[in-house]
């Protein structure tokens, strides 16, 4: 049963087609032999009944891009700095044309004539201070929401290569087809788009990527076409949509992209080289390039006449785009064809160059020039974003995150941690090997999950930019379910390690302690991902990330309380600044802080640190060291654990906001805000705490050698 969408859309679809007079005369014109195998295409191309958009006459003239030539030095010196500022290198100038609906414009010419700067130009995705000219979709400048109404399948394919081509795709449609539709709907659409772009021979496979082979890069190609389809774009921008596929795939795929165009009145822009010579016989449009000027813009039949006129006689039944390619690569004849052309352009009226009109125009009536926009900005809800987008992190990164290399690197450090502490007595000579022992689990957890973190975002950029540029979803959805999917996932192995080493070394047997010490070790990770995060979101280049992250993770270390106990004379503050430092204190409270933690002196002397272990002459000696003495002698933070655990947690927060604005990208004075109000909260539980402590250690120093006080942080710092 139809919805009452789809049938307010057929009945909208009926009244569109009559909005482009000319276009209408046109595609019933248009023949197009239909074979058995193109039988599924139709199904698909009848089937597109999402489809909702107006279609878009789109046209562009004038279009001049640029960019700033890099100032360049000679022996050090500048050679002029004016001329170095200002100039800039022309990308492509002037460039004219249109599409209607129910059209394919091809742009041809060769390799690096600018033909990608059009799309992207056309796309909106040039950063607009450096494009000129008039770009207007029915009528109108492109705005943001106008935007949405084109797809964009570039050059460059990109999706998580984990994912096979019908997840890939359920998830596209599951995000960008209109939430009225059925999820039936949806997955019926899915089904219709593989038939008719060839691909379920590939369906359950991988999309794969350079690291491991997937789908070939011409079934890659598809599914990105097959991809952009999908969502009812009313404009396509392939980018050589036909490489890598051979002559008979490239046909099909052009005849399947004609076919959507003329029934569903798309409009269809694309770059293409070489394309065959029954490819060639689609093209309603050519526009053709080179060294960044136009050559010929015009009906794509007219070309081998209007190259005969020029004085370059295409032999018959030539290929004309073989043809075209042949002479523009000499330069002599280049430059006469650029030339040429500019010559039939004339001054319009505000003095730009356009073309004398030497072919038909559509006309376009008023009720197509108002696109009306989409009823909601996102077409999922915030909610179902949230669900789509965990779901597909989840299976995305559990392949990456789960690999079977970081349970073997996790088991063998396992290993190694329970071989080197193997079973640690409980006597005063093996106090430092129990600290190094805490001291390395709190640091490797600490610093082992930031290093699988810093390429999160990398890793996802692409597809990332794509989907916004498609409108897909919000920002904040996909971070909030990026941290939602990768929590269980990397919260798994500290639990896995933990369980191996806590009873293997011998830590404070009781059980309380021990989930504590894994929930430390849970939070040492989670505080870890969320540097990860931050440092991956603000540098986006893994090595770069990795260098920050490195040189953060072992300034932290350095000051995590085991190797440097005292620090120099007005540095002690940055202690508090190490994260493992809180983590490490909590760590030691645990497994010190216990009735089980009594440690057996190893020799009763005059000279001993610990009071227990005193001569009966000079002190208390009952031959036993207790835990909470060994946290005094070493002089933690003097925090009480719950306030190094309020800071991590609330570290850990910080840390995500601040990843998140960094991906944005624009709200820094937010990410400062935070920044602000977190030194704020540390230091005021640094003031609170130690005066707490400083009272408590005056009531009752425990032991010896309490030398110096939490307080004195703030003599330090004065
Ligand atoms: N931002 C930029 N800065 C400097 N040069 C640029 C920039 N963008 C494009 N170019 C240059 O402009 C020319 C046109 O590039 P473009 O990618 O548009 O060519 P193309 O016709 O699509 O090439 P191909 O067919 O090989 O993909 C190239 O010489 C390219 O190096």
């Amino acid at each position: 049963m139809k919805s009452a969408f789809i049938e307010s859309f057929q009945d909208k679809k009926i009244k569109d087609s009559n909005s482009f007079s000319l276009e209408d005369d046109k595609t019933d014109e248009i023949q197009i032999v239909f074979d058995e195998k193109s039988v599924k295409r139709s199904e698909f191309v009848q089937n597109a009944h999402v489809s909702r958009k107006h279609p878009i006459y789109i046209e562009f003239y004038g279009v001049n891009y640029s960019v700033p030539i890099p100032q360049e030095k000679v022996c050090g010196k500048q050679i002029d700095e004016e001329i170095g500022k200002n100039s800039r290198k022309l990308i492509i100038q002037n460039i004219h044309g249109f599409a209607g609906p129910g059209e394919i414009l091809a742009i041809m010419g060769p390799s690096g004539c600018g033909k990608t700067t059009l799309l992207n130009a056309l796309s909106g995705r040039l950063c607009t201070e450096d494009v000129e000219g008039t770009i207007k979709m029915n009528g109108h400048r492109p705005t943001e929401d106008l935007k949405r109404f084109i797809a964009y399948c570039t050059q460059e394919d990109a999706f998580f290569p984990h994912l096979t081509v019908r997840e890939a795709l359920t998830y596209t449609s599951r995000l960008r087809l209109p939430r009225e539709v059925s999820i039936n709907a949806k997955l019926e659409q899915v089904e219709n788009i593989i038939q008719a772009l060839n691909l379920s021979k590939c369906s359950n496979t991988k999309i794969g990527d350079i690291r491991f082979r997937g789908i070939s890069d011409g079934e890659r190609k598809r599914v990105s076409i097959a991809n952009e389809l999908l969502t009812d774009p009313s404009v396509i921008l392939l980018d050589e949509p036909t490489s890598g596929l051979d002559s008979s795939l490239a046909l099909e795929l052009v005849q399947t992209l004609k076919e959507f165009a003329v029934k569903q009145k798309k409009t269809i822009i694309m770059v293409i080289h070489q394309p065959s010579s029954q490819v060639f016989e689609l093209f309603d449009r050519l526009l053709v390039m080179a060294d960044g000027n136009v050559v010929y813009f015009g009906d794509g039949e007219n070309i081998v006449d209007y190259l005969a006129n020029e004085g370059f006689v295409c032999r018959p039944n030539f290929n004309p785009a073989d043809y075209m390619s042949e002479i523009l690569n000499d330069p002599t004849i280049k430059q006469k064809l650029i030339t040429a052309y500019i010559q039939k352009m004339q001054p319009d009226s505000s003095g730009k160059l356009v073309i004398k009109k030497s072919f038909k125009r559509p006309k376009i009536s008023d009720d197509s020039r108002i696109i009306r926009s989409s009823k909601h900005k996102w077409e999922a809800t915030f909610l179902q974003q949230l669900i789509i987008l965990t779901e597909r992190s989840f299976k995305q990164r559990s392949k990456v995150i789960l690999s079977r290399l970081n349970f073997i690197q996790i088991l063998c450090i396992a290993i190694l941690t329970s071989l080197i502490w193997f079973r640690l007595p409980y006597t005063e000579d093996n106090l430092t090997n129990r600290c190094g022992l805490i001291f390395f689990t709190t640091s490797f957890w600490a610093f082992f999950p930031s290093l699988n973190t810093i390429s999160a975002f990398s890793l996802d950029f692409n597809v990332l930019e794509k989907e916004r540029q498609s409108h897909s979803y919000q920002l904040l959805a996909y971070f909030i379910s990026k941290q939602i999917a990768e929590l269980p996932l990397i919260i798994i192995f500290p639990i896995y390690y933990i369980l191996i080493v806590y009873w293997a070394t011998g830590l404070v047997p009781s059980a309380s302690s021990f989930f504590a010490y894994m929930a430390t070790s849970i939070l040492a990770t989670l505080t870890s991902q969320s540097f990860g995060y931050l440092i991956g979101a603000t540098f986006m280049d893994i090595q770069t990330a990795t260098v920050v992250n490195t040189v953060i993770m072992l300034g932290s270390l350095m000051l995590g309380g085991f190797y440097a106990q005292t620090l120099p004379f007005g540095l002690t503050w940055l202690k508090y600044f190490s994260f493992i430092f809180h983590l490490y204190s909590i760590m030691m409270e645990i497994q010190f802080d216990s009735p089980y933690a009594n440690f057996q002196c190893s020799n009763i002397s005059q000279t001993n640190e610990y009071s227990q272990c005193l001569h009966p002459l000079n002190g208390s000696s009952n031959g036993y060291i207790q835990g909470v003495a060994v946290l005094e002698q070493l002089e933690l933070n003097g925090l009480p654990w719950h306030a190094n655990l309020f800071i991590l947690i609330e570290l850990s927060f910080i840390i995500r906001s601040l990843a998140y604005f960094s991906l944005r990208r624009n709200s820094i004075e937010v990410g400062l805000f935070f920044n602000f109000v977190f030194v704020l909260t540390l230091f005021k539980i640094l003031l609170l705490s130690s005066s707490e402590s400083e009272s408590k250690l005056r009531g009752d120093n425990g032991g010896v050698g309490v030398s110096s006080k939490p307080g004195q942080i703030w003599l330090d710092i004065a």
